[in-house]
Order: structure tokens, then C-alpha cells, then sequence
């Protein structure tokens, strides 16, 4: 669930209540808790809806909210806002959602794959045992997907497959070299198992959009959602999946805020729906949430800001 973080007050004679807007699959699920612990009522925000109003607004309010990654390098993207759609927004939570996005509320889910953050977490806790998220992606820094990834050497006696345009190097089957040897789990280490799993997931994300993003000519795909959280590897294996399927014609890009797309949209709805005392071009303050940051190498306000600051940006609404 995204809960934004306002929290209304509202006066109504006949109904004085507090409520506060949410959205996601917890918005329905935790309903009855939050209005019988906390007193509270949950307004449904619809999900799809609330992805696309965030994503739109910091890519419209925030300067260097996207950027390329790329061989470990970061690239911001300026974005122009006369010549920001369509473009496909990818959102990898637990599963993923695909959605073209022509403009304000206009946007259409075109596809998704249960393959995702929740499947890289699940599968992972099971083979690693590992406890946490945060565990399983400190593994996968330290661990190599060539010790269980079948290759194209492995397949062809170590020579590329260069007529198909397959390097030696190239994942020929995931998790396939396991199939070689009598190895049982417990021979393989978890860091590498992390690391196979890893890559497998975020280059079957990253095919899939750039599949879709081929099937509608969209040349600009945005990344968001909790899963990627700023982890260079998994950037660079979607961007690489990216660029490699798309031969280079299109390009991944990143959102600084990807865990937040959802709360943001459900927090601008209080201006939708003229709920709230929001106005145009009134400054938010947009909290920015440390513990998104795993990555040691990670930083998503190394260019002006540092994680402990709020971010000041326009709501700029017609
Ligand atoms: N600390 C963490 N604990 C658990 N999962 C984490 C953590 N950090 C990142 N993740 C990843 O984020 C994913 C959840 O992302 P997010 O919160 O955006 O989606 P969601 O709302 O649960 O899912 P969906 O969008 O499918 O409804 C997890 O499946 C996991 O891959
Ligand atoms: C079900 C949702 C939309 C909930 O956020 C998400 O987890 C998702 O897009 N899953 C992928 C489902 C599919 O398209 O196969």
C-alpha cells in the first residue's frame, strides 16, 4: 500500500472524520484496520492512476528526477516538458505494470509480468535463507551469475555465436549450468545464487519493456517502483537488456523517487478531487526516505541535495 503523507482533517457537520488517501492493494486490504485502531478512514486512490500523477508530476517538477545508468554511469536526463509523452512507465513492486502514458490521466496498462521484485525477494529468501531484502541485494554485489548461468561458451566450446550476434559471454540459459554437475543448492553460494536470480529477473523485466515500448513506438521507458532502489546492478542489467533488444534504438531511465510514484499520486489527488488546501503553484515538500538506499554505491541526492533534507518543488497544475 501507498499512504501518502498528508493527513486531512476534514469538517463536515454530519460527518466529522479524519481520513487520509491511499492507494495500492493495502488501501483495500487494511481498511477495517486503520478505521478500527487508528480511527482513520483510507480513501481509495485507484492504483494505475495514482503511478501515472506521480510519475508525471517529478518528472515535470523535479530537476534530475530521471536518469540513465550505464556501465556504471549516471546520466541525467533533461526532460522537456512540451515533449514529455508517450512514454512507457514500468513499475516493478511486487509484480509489474506496464503503462503507456499519452498525458495528464491519460495512460493505458498494456501489459505486466508476475516476474518481479516479489518473485527476486521470494525466490531469494528460499534459496539464500537469507532474512531480509536488504540482504539478498548486499549478496548479489559480492556474488558471480558464471558460476550457475549457462553461457554461449559454455555451449559453444568458449567461441561467441557472433552470426546471431551472441557473445561468449552472454547468459545462454539462466540457472542452466546447474543442470551440468551433481551440485545440490547448499554447494552453490548464495551470493552467487542471489546474483543469477538478480540478473535473470531485471533482464526479463527489461525485455519485456522494451517489447512493449516496440509494440506502441515508444522511444522512452521510465523505470520506477520499490524494487530497483537505486542497486547499480540491477540498473545496469535492465538498461543492458534495454539497449541490447533494442539495439540500442531505445534507453532506460531511472527515477530517483521509483518507491514513491504511488503515494505521490495519491497525495496530489487531495488537489483532484479539491479536498484539500493545496493550491497552485503552492510548494510541497516531498520527504525523502533514506532507507531507500541499500546500495552503498547509491546515492539518489549525490547531485544536490543529502538524505536527510526535504526536496522543495511546484505544484504546477493547470
Ligand atoms: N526493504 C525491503 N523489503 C522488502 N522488499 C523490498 C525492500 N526494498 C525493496 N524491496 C523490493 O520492493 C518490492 C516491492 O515494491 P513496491 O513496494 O513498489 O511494490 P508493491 O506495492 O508491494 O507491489 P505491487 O506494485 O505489485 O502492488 C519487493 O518485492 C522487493 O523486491
Ligand atoms: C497486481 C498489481 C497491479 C498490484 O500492484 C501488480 O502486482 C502487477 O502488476 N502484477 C503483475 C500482474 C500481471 O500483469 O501479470
Amino acid at each position: 500500500m501507498k499512504v501518502n503523507s498528508g493527513f486531512q482533517h476534514q469538517e463536515n457537520p454530519t460527518n466529522d472524520r479524519s481520513f487520509i488517501k491511499a492507494t495500492g492493494g493495502g488501501a483495500y486490504k487494511f481498511s477495517d484496520l486503520f478505521k478500527e485502531k487508528l480511527g482513520i478512514s483510507l480513501e481509495k486512490e485507484d492504483e494505475m492512476d495514482c503511478l501515472v500523477t506521480g510519475a508525471n508530476f517529478l518528472l515535470k517538477a523535479v530537476n534530475h528526477e530521471a536518469f540513465t545508468y550505464l556501465n556504471g554511469q549516471k546520466e541525467f536526463v533533461q526532460i522537456d516538458h512540451n515533449d514529455l509523452y508517450p512514454y512507457l512507465l514500468v513499475n516493478i513492486g511486487s509484480g509489474v505494470s506496464m503503462i503507456k502514458v499519452d498525458g495528464d490521466g491519460k495512460f493505458e496498462r498494456v501489459s505486466g509480468t508476475s516476474v518481479g521484485g516479489g518473485t527476486f525477494w521470494g525466490l531469494g529468501k528460499l534459496l539464500t535463507k537469507c532474512q531480509s531484502f536488504d540482504e539478498l541485494l548486499e549478496l548479489s554485489q559480492r556474488g558471480n551469475n558464471r558460476v550457475i548461468d549457462m553461457l554461449v561458451g559454455d555451449i559453444y566450446g568458449g567461441m561467441d555465436y557472433s552470426k546471431i550476434g551472441l557473445s561468449s559471454t552472454a547468459i545462454a540459459s539462466s540457472f542452466g549450468r546447474a543442470i551440468s554437475n551433481s551440485n545440490e543448492l547448499h554447494d552453490y553460494k548464495p551470493e552467487d545464487v542471489s546474483r543469477s536470480l538478480l540478473r535473470m529477473i531485471s533482464n526479463n523485466i527489461g525485455q519485456i519493456s522494451y517489447l512493449n515500448a516496440l509494440r506502441f513506438g515508444l522511444k522512452r521507458i521510465f523505470f520506477g517502483g520499490f524494487f530497483t532502489r537505486g542497486h547499480s546492478y540491477t540498473m545496469d542489467t535492465i538498461s543492458v537488456a534495454v539497449h541490447f533488444w533494442s539495439k540500442g534504438e531505445a534507453k532506460a531511465m531511472f527515477l530517483r523517487h521509483e518507491g514513491f510514484l504511488g503515494a505521490l499520486g495519491a497525495f496530489m489527488s487531495y488537489e483532484r478531487h479539491s479536498l484539500g488546501d493545496l493550491m497552485v503553484n503552492q510548494a510541497v515538500q516531498i520527504p525523502v526516505d533514506a532507507s531507500s538506499s541499500t546500495d552503498t554505491n547509491y546515492n539518489p541526492l549525490e547531485r544536490d541535495l543529502n538524505e536527510t533534507e526535504s526536496m522543495q518543488c511546484s505544484v504546477y497544475q493547470a
